[in-house]
């Protein structure tokens, strides 16, 4: 029994929770989730946790944003509760697909002068969104800032010239923002699509027409502000598994244990799959090749990529990107190795190419987070895929009720040891090791 320890659990995942407290043995600690009636979240926590040691366990599924909010609640009620310490154990971390990196090249302005819109290419890298100085470069500002310095010449316009001292003038303004003014503009209307936008390079136009061609949105990068939030609500330490993408741990300020649910896979191909060492370790795509060859290595297998042909620029064009395979698997089992399935697009397709393409004779996709949204599973069942083996780092009790190929890994022991360790000081570098 560890002492002086409160582990409270979220909405999200009440069966590890008790998993892991029977395995620390402790009772897990009382808190009241709820909801308002417009949707607003409401914690409560029942037993002290004045300077004690607290973990609050929230894994990144089912209703992510709601369990994330509640999340934060949690962590900051036990941080105004005087809590000695507070870690947030999250068994699949939410939005790290999402790290600060524009995603997959869109994202980022391509109002690059001279190119038109045909002659994109899934290349084409996007400019560093930055204002340029006085004449130089030929690219625009990004429309945020470009969007916010018109209305302050709007502004400007109304209020009369600038007379203050030290304001600037309307023409002593970068050269990129200096607008001509429409009829309609003279006559008093400020209506965004009355005005145009002049670049130093002479390019302009009407403000719409002028944002569309070169421009792709700006997509939202959730990875920074994620950690700022877990931080700011009070978290002392991360705890969490394979980790879509391992630098996020450098968003943090804060200590980020990423365990691994590696050895778990390893464990299951050497114990349950007939002569495994015959069999070929296959990553479904470029991303995840480092992890799959580490298995490889380890278990001295050999190994297989498929390749997808073209990096796709949309989140949906990513389950129509041609998939290539590069090695030789024919008349060999297949094991697909990957972090995580959402869709199981991925995986689905992989195992498609893999027996009609490859001629492997089975295929296994191992996964450490099986988050199988919408209608992940019944894509699964009707697949090629003989054996999904996951862990229960998301809940998976319904999905095997359904999925017949759906096997189930434990990972209350890893996080539950990860706990004992951290609460005594004591490393966990043991936890990183392989077998
Ligand atoms: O089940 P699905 O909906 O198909 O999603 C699963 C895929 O998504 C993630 O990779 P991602 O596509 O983000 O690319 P990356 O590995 O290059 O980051 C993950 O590593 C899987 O390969």
């Amino acid at each position: 029994m560890v002492r002086n320890i409160v582990v409270l659990g979220g909405s999200s995942h009440p069966e590890l929770v008790e998993q892991m407290c029977i395995k620390l043995g402790i009772p897990p600690g009382r808190i009241t989730l709820s909801k308002f009636s417009v949707g607003e979240t409401r914690v409560e926590i029942q037993d002290s946790v004045r300077g004690k040691d607290v973990y609050v366990i929230q894994s990144g599924c089912g209703k992510v944003n709601d369990n994330f909010i509640e999340l934060l609640i949690t962590i900051s009620a036990c941080k105004t509760a005087s809590a000695k310490r507070v870690t947030a154990v999250m068994p699949l971390f939410p939005y790290s697909r999402q790290p600060d990196i524009p995603y997959n090249k869109v994202g980022a302005p391509l109002a690059k002068a001279g190119i038109q819109k045909d002659s994109y290419t899934f290349e084409s890298r996007p400019g560093t969104p930055a204002p340029q100085p006085d004449g130089a470069g030929s690219s625009g500002p990004p429309a945020g800032q470009l969007e916010h310095k018109l209305s302050r010449l709007s502004l400007d316009k109304e209020r009369g010239p600038a007379t203050a001292p030290g304001s600037p003038s309307l023409t002593s303004r970068p050269s990129f923002l200096r607008r001509q003014h429409t009829g309609s503009e003279i006559a008093g209307s400020t209506k965004r699509d009355s005005q145009k936008v002049v670049y130093a390079n002479g390019t302009g136009g009407d403000w719409d027409q002028h944002r569309q061609p070169g421009y792709k949105q700006w997509v939202a990068q959730a990875g920074t502000l994620i950690a700022d939030l877990l931080t700011c609500a009070g978290a002392d330490h991360i705890i969490t598994m394979d980790l879509h993408d391992p630098q996020y741990q450098g968003f943090f300020d804060i200590p980020v244990d990423n365990l691994y649910g590696r050895p778990l896979l390893q464990r299951y191909i050497q114990t349950k799959i007939p002569d495994y060492q015959s069999a070929v370790i296959v990553s479904p795509d470029a991303g995840g090749a480092k992890r799959a060859t580490a298995i490889a290595d380890a278990l001295g297998m050999d190994f297989a990529l498929i390749h997808k042909e073209r990096r796709p620029t949309k989140i949906t064009d990513r389950q129509n990107a041609t998939m290539m395979l590069v090695g030789d698997i024919s008349g060999r089992v297949a094991i697909l190795v990957d972090d995580l399935a959402d869709t199981s697009n991925t995986i689905t397709r992989a195992a498609k190419l893999l027996k009609e393409r490859g001629g492997a004779t089975k295929v296994y996709a191992l996964l450490t987070h099986g988050i199988f949204s919408g209608d992940a599973i019944a894509r699964i069942n009707a697949s090629a895929i003989d054996q999904v083996v996951v862990t229960n780092s998301v809940p998976q009790n319904e999905n095997v009720r359904v999925c017949p190929k759906l096997k189930v890994l434990d990972v209350s022991s890893v996080f539950s040891e990860a706990i004992r360790r951290v609460h005594h000081g004591e490393s966990i570098s043991v936890l990183f090791k392989y077998d």
